[in-house]
């Protein structure tokens, strides 16, 4: 369970002065093992700086965040098992693999760091993983360079699901890739979300990929968590304004009164 207490965030303005910016507005949810989760809302909301709180990255200006009780921001930074138990894949997955590591190692790098398991058992749960994510086995010796950009995503996926994670948290992951790949992509997490149990914080622009990938939303605007929604194919639990404006710009819902055809349903939106 990943529970955050007041939780915020600011950084300094960037004047020079005193003054500070608000990234993330003092908040307090959680997250159940095992949920999908999708916080969603338009850029500069405050989404990857939340997740990078959870994530042990960013440390918060205020509150605190726990993941099983424990705190995870004591006096030093966040421990070398909380990055284990949380693993964050950010937007530039290209960028978070180290260009002279060989794909096969960069994989099993996490599987030396936190299991230190020896080198043969390494290449056969590297391959494993591989497989899982659908890398061809080829690929072992490439470097990051010679894939495409949605096989340097897989190959963070399976770097990210070595350490076993209790959460993955996925950041606008699928950014920049056409429509059926990021489709087979997205279908992916749900899959190894389904076969390996992990949370899922999956965090994105678009409502109507939150409203698939997620049984639970949290809407952000401006800094504020703004609304958390458990949804189950009735878009009645969006209640907050700006979720319905985001439901309508997705074209989810058609007008403020009638849904589009994917429901069918009527509701007064109001
Ligand atoms: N390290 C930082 N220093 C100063 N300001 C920051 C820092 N990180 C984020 N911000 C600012 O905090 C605000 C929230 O940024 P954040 O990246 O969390 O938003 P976001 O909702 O994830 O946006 P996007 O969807 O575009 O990635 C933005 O205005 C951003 O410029």
């Amino acid at each position: 369970m990943i529970e955050l207490k007041e939780v915020s965030c600011s950084f300094s303005d960037g004047f020079g002065g005193k003054g500070l910016f608000t990234a993330v507005s003092p908040l307090s949810t959680n997250f159940s093992d095992g949920g999908r989760y999708a916080i969603v809302g338009e850029s500069g909301s405050g989404k990857t700086t939340l997740a990078r709180m959870i994530a042990g990255l960013q440390r918060p200006s205020g509150g605190s965040v726990f993941v099983d009780g424990a705190p995870v921001y004591g006096r030093k930074r966040a421990g070398k098992e909380h990055f284990r138990k949380v693993q964050i894949i950010q937007q530039n997955s290209a960028s978070a693999l180290d260009p002279k590591i060989p794909v096969g190692k960069s994989i099993e790098e996490p599987l030396h760091c936190f299991f230190h398991m020896e080198k043969e058992k390494r290449r056969e749960r590297c391959r494993n993983l591989m497989e899982l994510c659908n890398l061809s086995r080829d690929y072992y010796t490439r470097l990051p360079s010679e894939l495409s950009g949605g096989e340097q995503k897989r190959v963070a996926i399976a770097r990210a699901l070595a350490a076993e994670p209790q959460c993955l948290i996925f950041d606008e992951a699928t950014n920049g890739f056409d429509l059926p790949l990021r489709k087979k992509i997205i279908d992916e997490i749900i899959d190894l979300q389904q076969q390996l149990g992990f949370t899922l914080i999956f965090i994105t622009h678009d409502m109507e990929l939150a409203v698939v990938v997620a049984d639970e939303i949290f809407v952000m605007r401006n800094s504020n968590l703004v609304e958390r929604a458990a949804f189950s194919g009735d878009y009645s639990v969006f209640h907050d304004p700006y979720s319905r404006m985001l439901l309508e710009a997705s074209g989810l819902v058609n007008t403020s009164t009638e849904w589009n055809d994917k429901t069918k349903e009527r509701i007064d939106l109001k």
